[in-house]
């Protein structure tokens, strides 16, 4: 539980799910709000190929198809899917580590995981999809990044309208149009989200004693 030292409330962590069809933005949002320490980012473990930007641990774990099924099978992971061909999933003891500690997770997952953290985690969970202000600008973004092979770019665009149906299931929408804007309305969920009553720890103790609290 983080706690604010002028005050007796302290906070839980909350679970910030970003999502999107690959090229709208989600990668970029939520590196740029862990870069500003305002949460700690999920690691997941992937099956795909290593970008040539991408670093090991950072970026991904990247790890072959029998150790993800090894992982699964064990139950390490708090939630998994297949995502444009490839296996994708969160390992579940940071996840845990984290949250414990009063910090935000930041989460970028497909839809098909977020419903997953949704279902264990209801309490936790904000969810946010970005969208991009239009397709043929997703399509530009994927090849101005010129990290993935043509045939690649194609299969994601394909599967960007599947996805895209998608955001009726989350919390919030931000169209990425403006990157600046687009992350000081993240910062604004988040804020907002962390004030919720429900997620304040000690907060009716903190009101009793100040109901007390008596005047000279
Ligand atoms: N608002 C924006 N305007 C212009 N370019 C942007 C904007 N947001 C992100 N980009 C750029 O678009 C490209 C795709 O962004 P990013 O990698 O964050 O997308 P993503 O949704 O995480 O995609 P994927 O699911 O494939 O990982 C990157 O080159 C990024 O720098
Ligand atoms: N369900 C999960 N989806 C994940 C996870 N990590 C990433 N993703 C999603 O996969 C696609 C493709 O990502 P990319 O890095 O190959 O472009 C994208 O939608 C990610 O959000 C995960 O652990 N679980």
């Amino acid at each position: 539980m983080s706690q604010d030292p002028k005050s007796q409330v302290g906070r839980r962590g909350l679970i910030l799910i970003l999502s999107s069809p690959s090229g709208a933005g989600k990668t970029t949002l939520t590196r740029s709000l862990v870069e500003e320490r305002a949460g700690v980012l999920s690691v997941s473990v992937t099956t795909r190929p290593k970008r040539p930007s991408e670093i090991e641990g950072r970026h991904y774990h990247f790890i072959d198809v029998e150790e993800f099924k090894a992982m699964r099978d064990r139950d390490e992971l708090l939630e998994w899917a297949e995502v444009h061909g490839n296996f994708y999933g969160t390992p579940r003891k940071p996840v845990e580590k984290t949250l414990a500690s009063g910090q935000d997770m930041v989460f970028d997952i497909d839809y098909q995981g977020t419903r997953q953290v949704r279902q264990k985690l209801p309490d936790d969970v904000v969810t946010v999809f970005v969208l991009p202000p239009s397709f043929k600008e997703l399509k530009a973004r994927l090849e101005r990044r010129a990290e993935d092979a043509p045939d690649v770019i194609a299969k994601r665009l394909a599967n960007a309208r599947i996805e895209m149906e998608r955001w009726v299931e989350y919390d919030y929408v931000i169209v990425n149009e403006d990157l600046d804007r687009s992350f000081q309305s993240l910062k604004a969920i988040q804020t907002a989200e962390r004030l919720k009553r429900d997620r304040l720890v000690g907060l009716s103790d903190f009101v009793e004693g100040l109901l007390a609290e008596k005047l000279d």
